[in-house]
């Protein structure tokens, strides 16, 4: 028997908690947004699963919109929802094509960076995923899936033995016993997510962790407006005896948004390390006095590390100065719309 009340099945923590008001106490209730559509949200709490109708100033903004994981405080009497809680974490990336940032998740405390132990494994692509997880505020773990297939796992060891905070579990996706000791990042009131490239094991994995075909049971069927059944994805999975587990198609597509921060404390060597160059705008080539190029030459620096971070910087700036344009138009756009809207209304007293 679970005797965990379902509020903390669900994440409820100290740091939402502390968040309520007196009167949002007596005239509110928590509950978690599980999915998100287009017209409706999907929310769980105290009194179960109910929808909620995605209307009013909450949605209006699109960075601030209720995402999945979010808290919201529903009216206890009305059901509408009043506001949503501060996040602990949040996940978001740039929307694909268009140029703004799309909100992925929020509230997710653990996330398994999953990468094979093979010729697929890539240094540079894990601290990427690093880079995005410390941006959002999460704990990581690495696992290294396909553990069974190769005995000699030295080269991955040594290949980490520049991330000492980063704990790594190698394991055989495929059996149960092999994951146990990742249970500790799904247990009960904990969110966790997985990031990785295709083909590494994530579902494999998943099934372990859940004890059950995820995959097969996580759809939900319901009467669309012509009255047929339509399959819905929904985002977050409870699982027996545990928390909840993300599986979002935004998960599966994370590109780097504007993770300044995230990637700062990925690089925090290479940041020491130059504060320590002889000139301060060092960019660690051929500068007389670079700390950076030193510490390479002495062996106590990856080399690569030094690339990634630089493509990764690369990368940010380009994001941010995508995102910096399209805010900036938008303000224009809204300034010429309230311009011609002061006209309209200017002419039409003139009549
Ligand atoms: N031997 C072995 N095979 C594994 C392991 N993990 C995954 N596989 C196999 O690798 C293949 C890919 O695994 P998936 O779980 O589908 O990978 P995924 O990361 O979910 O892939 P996408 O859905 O494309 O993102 C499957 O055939 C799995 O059975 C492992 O630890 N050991
Ligand atoms: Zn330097």
């Amino acid at each position: 028997m679970n005797s965990v009340s379902p509020l903390k099945q669900l994440g409820w923590k100290p740091f939402f908690q502390q968040q309520l008001s007196l009167d949002e106490l007596n005239d509110c209730q928590p509950v978690k947004v599980m999915a998100v559509h287009r017209s409706q949200i999907e929310v769980s709490g105290e009194s179960g699963e109910e929808s909620v109708l995605v209307s009013g100033a909450l949605f209006e903004d699109a960075a601030e919109r209720p995402t999945v994981g979010d808290w919201l405080l529903l009216a206890r009497e009305s059901r509408k929802p009043v506001r949503r809680l501060e996040r602990s974490s949040l996940f978001k990336r740039m929307a694909p094509g268009a140029k703004q940032v799309q909100l992925i998740a929020a509230n997710v405390d653990n996330v398994l960076i999953v990468s094979s132990c093979n010729q697929d494994f890539n240094l540079s692509r894990v601290e990427r995923y690093l880079a995005l997880v410390k941006e959002a505020g999460c704990r990581a773990c690495l696992v290294l899936t396909k553990a069974d297939l190769d005995e000699n796992h030295a080269p991955f060891h040594d290949a980490l033995k520049g991330h000492r905070d980063l704990p790594v579990v190698l394991v055989n996706a495929l059996d149960t016993e092999s994951v146990a000791p990742l249970r500790d990042y799904c247990r009960s009131g904990e969110t966790l997510a997985l990031l990785g490239s295709s083909g590494v094991g994530k579902s494999t994995l998943l099934n372990s962790l859940a004890g059950t075909e995820l995959a097969a049971t996580g759809g939900i069927r319901e009467d669309d407006s012509k009255g047929r059944h339509t399959t819905r994805h929904r985002a977050l999975y409870p699982i027996v005896d545990g928390g909840l587990i993300l599986d979002s198609p935004g998960m599966r597509e994370l590109a780097l948004a504007d993770i300044r921060e995230g990637l700062e404390a990925t690089f925090a060597d290479i940041s020491a390390l130059s504060e320590k160059c002889r000139f301060a705008d060092c960019v660690h080539e051929s500068e007389p006095g670079c700390a950076v190029q030193a510490a390479i030459e002495a062996g106590e620096l990856d080399e690569r590390r030094l690339h990634n971070w630089r493509k990764l910087e690369r990368e940010v700036a380009r994001n941010s100065k995508t995102l910096a344009e399209s805010r900036a138009s938008d303000r224009s756009l809204s300034q010429l719309y309230r311009s011609v809207q002061n006209h309209a209304r200017a002419n039409k007293n003139r009549t």
